[in-house]
């Protein structure tokens, strides 16, 4: 379904725009039809920025990103493209107007997408959209933001993805401003939506998040993969150093903070990239290590 290949995006920085900051370099991935990817790194390390030039809303500098093969950026009409692909943001409150109800994005989707559609169908299509989203019509429907926690305003934006029955889910740090049983739905929320056959990018700080959720992960660092593949190999044995410490500086519960040492945290382990055979090197910069996990150089990461 969607495909990365070679993506780089550069800022122009600094005064008068003199400077280049490379955000993003040479990213590759696919996300498939009900499948959960989870893009992981450090603040910085260019994941909004991929999501935001999946989401039309940055350009690409290099690279192509498609969608069933074809280049998004050659989808003159945007509507067409937001049909089947859409975005949630980490403050939901941001995406709602405080002056008007916030059930307004529904009405803003039947304008656009659905002008013929009648209104008691229309509030039933809502309704349903809602419940999917495991809300109650009668609790939201008609509120201000303000008298709608950020789980519920989350959830609704989740419901009117649903209602334009997209295929992929670009979700930004949806689940940081939640509270931990908000979460947990939001979370299972997503399990139900990929049931269904939505492709979601989970974009993500917070590698127990990603782990729970996604059925493959991208680690990113500086803009580049430096691990990628199913999650169960990425997360169960990571093998660049940056993952691993990463993995190994997640608080465990039965451990206290000096126990949570980075004991796999090995400087000088060999690297995994130029142990594997040349013929694994099936991606630029990455080789497969075993069969959909793929790693990037960590000499070069430490250089
Ligand atoms: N519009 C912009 N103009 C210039 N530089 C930018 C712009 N947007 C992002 N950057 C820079 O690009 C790099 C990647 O930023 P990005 O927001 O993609 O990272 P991130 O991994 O999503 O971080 P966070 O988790 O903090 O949101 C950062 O150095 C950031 O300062």
């Amino acid at each position: 379904m969607l495909k990365l290949d070679g993506v780089s995006k550069t800022y122009r920085v600094g005064a008068f725009g003199g400077g280049e900051l490379k955000a993003v370099s040479d990213v590759g991935f696919e996300v498939g039809e009900g499948e959960v990817v989870s893009l992981i790194g450090e603040s910085g390390s260019g994941k909004s920025t991929l999501g935001r030039m999946i989401l039309r809303l940055a350009s690409v500098s290099s690279g192509t990103i498609t969608l069933d093969g074809r280049d998004i950026s050659s989808i003159r009409d945007r509507k067409e493209y937001y049909r089947q692909v859409q975005g949630v943001f980490q403050d939901p409150f941001s995406c709602y107007n405080p002056v008007f109800r916030a059930d307004r994005v529904f009405t803003m989707i039947k304008e656009q997408y659905f002008p013929r559609a009648g209104a008691d169908e229309w509030r039933t299509r809502v309704e349903t959209a809602l419940e999917s989203v495991r809300l109650d019509p009668g609790n939201v429907l008609g509120k201000y933001p303000h008298q709608l926690s950020g789980g519920q305003l989350q959830r609704m934006l989740i419901a009117r993805a649903v209602l334009l029955d997209i295929r992929l889910l670009v979700a930004d740090e949806i689940i940081s401003m939640l509270d931990a049983s908000t979460r947990i739905d939001v979370l299972n929320l997503l399990a139900d939506l990929r049931a269904r056959g939505l492709g979601i990018l989970f974009v993500t700080h917070d590698l127990s998040l990603g782990n729970y959720v996604s059925d493959r992960t991208v680690v990113l660092r500086h803009g580049k993969v430096v691990e990628m593949g199913r999650t169960d190999l990425v997360f169960g044995a990571p093998a660049h150093p940056y993952t691993r410490s990463l993995l190994a500086s997640v608080p465990r519960l039965h451990a206290k903070w000096t126990d949570a040492a980075p004991e796999d945290m090995v400087e000088d382990a060999p690297c995994a990239y130029h142990e594997a055979p040349q013929e694994s090197r099936t991606r630029p910069g990455l080789a497969e290590i075993d069969s959909d996990h793929y790693v990037a150089c960590a000499g070069k990461e430490k250089a």
